[in-house]
């Protein structure tokens, strides 16, 4: 169960005891608990995780003290000293002068996400640092959000409750707030993931004709996709070197004027001004979008001008319960990590 906020704060204090009281402990005990693993917290993970490591009785560990606000740069910088171990989430950069930062004491980092985009792979193989990450326990959650963003965009229900509040709601009009179905139609699926397949599962009810997946790397199969004929295009695959911007005029042309495009991985995956050119144009009649570049996209930017797109705010992975298990598999993959156990979800590097 979640937390109140109050609860929240009090499960925290006592999560950062051992480090507070030392001083007020025998000094046998003091002399333990500075040899356990010092680990960094770089927010306010939901309650699960921090039971864990509170009762793991392995680590002493700080966190930030905030969900609302990421930890500054800056003060990351200054509490990720001389850490064993350093769990984070995905807005903050794990990068050489983080990881310079750190110091040869940094033995795993455990994300909460099952993206890693926010990672240097390459920096943290090199340091012989061990990765623990989310997937699975979301995939859930984010298919269901993505049939829930699509919906919404194709019926356009957004457009639809600001009609029904603002009094444009007139008499019942043969073809007002038309949108597009799903029944027969053909959807395209690009990242051939769990989560791809998930997303598939869960329209297939809605009786849809045909699915068209492709996977993304090597980028010659992406063709295949590219050219096809499908009324909804749901982008799910990982932002790389490979996919960055993949969905952009060339892609957008291809499509036709009555596709919906979603995408609920990564708003790098995406040329937003392509975007923007399609849907104002009619090039393609509308989006939905949980990501973007940046994060938060400024209220003033273009896309937010649009009828015809649905912008959420990174929220596909946010129910209660897939939070509190995402932060609970952070937490044991850290444990295990520093251990040198096998982790329940380890990248390989
Ligand atoms: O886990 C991730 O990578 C997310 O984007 C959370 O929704």
């Amino acid at each position: 169960m979640w937390c109140s906020r109050m609860a929240l704060r009090r499960l925290q204090q006592v999560a950062v005891t051992p480090l507070n009281m030392a001083g007020g402990l025998t000094s046998k005990v003091q002399r333990e608990m500075s040899t356990l693993p010092r680990v960094y917290i770089t927010r306010q993970i939901p309650p699960e995780g921090l039971k864990i490591l509170r009762e793991s009785g392995q680590v002493q560990f700080e966190l930030w003290d905030s969900d609302d606000v990421p930890v500054p740069r800056k003060e990351l910088l200054q509490k990720v000293k001389g850490v064993d171990g350093l769990v984070c989430v995905l807005t903050e950069k794990i990068d050489t002068e983080l990881l310079d930062a750190a110091g040869p004491n940094l033995k795993v980092l455990s994300t909460m996400s099952v993206g890693f985009d926010h990672l240097s792979l390459e920096e943290l193989k090199k340091r012989g640092i061990r990765v623990g990450y989310t997937p699975d326990v979301l995939t859930n959650s984010v298919a269901e959000l993505t049939v829930a963003l699509l919906l919404t965009t194709s019926r356009r229900l957004i457009e639809a409750t600001h009609e029904a509040k603002t009094g444009g709601w007139g008499t019942w009009r043969t073809l007002w707030l038309c949108g597009h179905e799903l029944a027969g139609s053909t959807v395209g699926i690009l990242g051939l993931g769990r989560i791809g397949v998930a997303i598939a599962e869960r329209l297939a009810p809605f009786k849809v004709k045909k699915f068209i997946y492709a996977d993304v790397a090597p980028r010659p199969e992406l063709a295949s996709v590219i050219n096809a004929e499908y009324d909804f295009l749901s982008v799910c695959c990982a932002l790389t070197p490979e996919t960055k911007e993949i969905c952009n005029k060339d892609l957008f042309s291809k499509m036709k004027n009555t596709s919906i495009f979603i995408n609920t991985s990564r708003g790098g995956v995406v040329n937003q001004e392509d975007l923007y050119e399609a849907l104002s144009t009619g090039q393609i009649a509308g989006a939905g979008l949980d990501v973007t570049v940046p994060e938060p996209l400024p209220t003033s930017h273009p896309l937010f001008t649009l009828k015809n797109c649905v912008i959420l705010p990174h929220i596909a992975s946010a129910s209660y319960a897939t939070r509190n298990n995402m932060s609970a598999l952070a937490a044991n993959n850290l444990l295990l990590g520093l251990r040198g156990e096998p982790m329940i979800k380890e990248l390989k590097l």
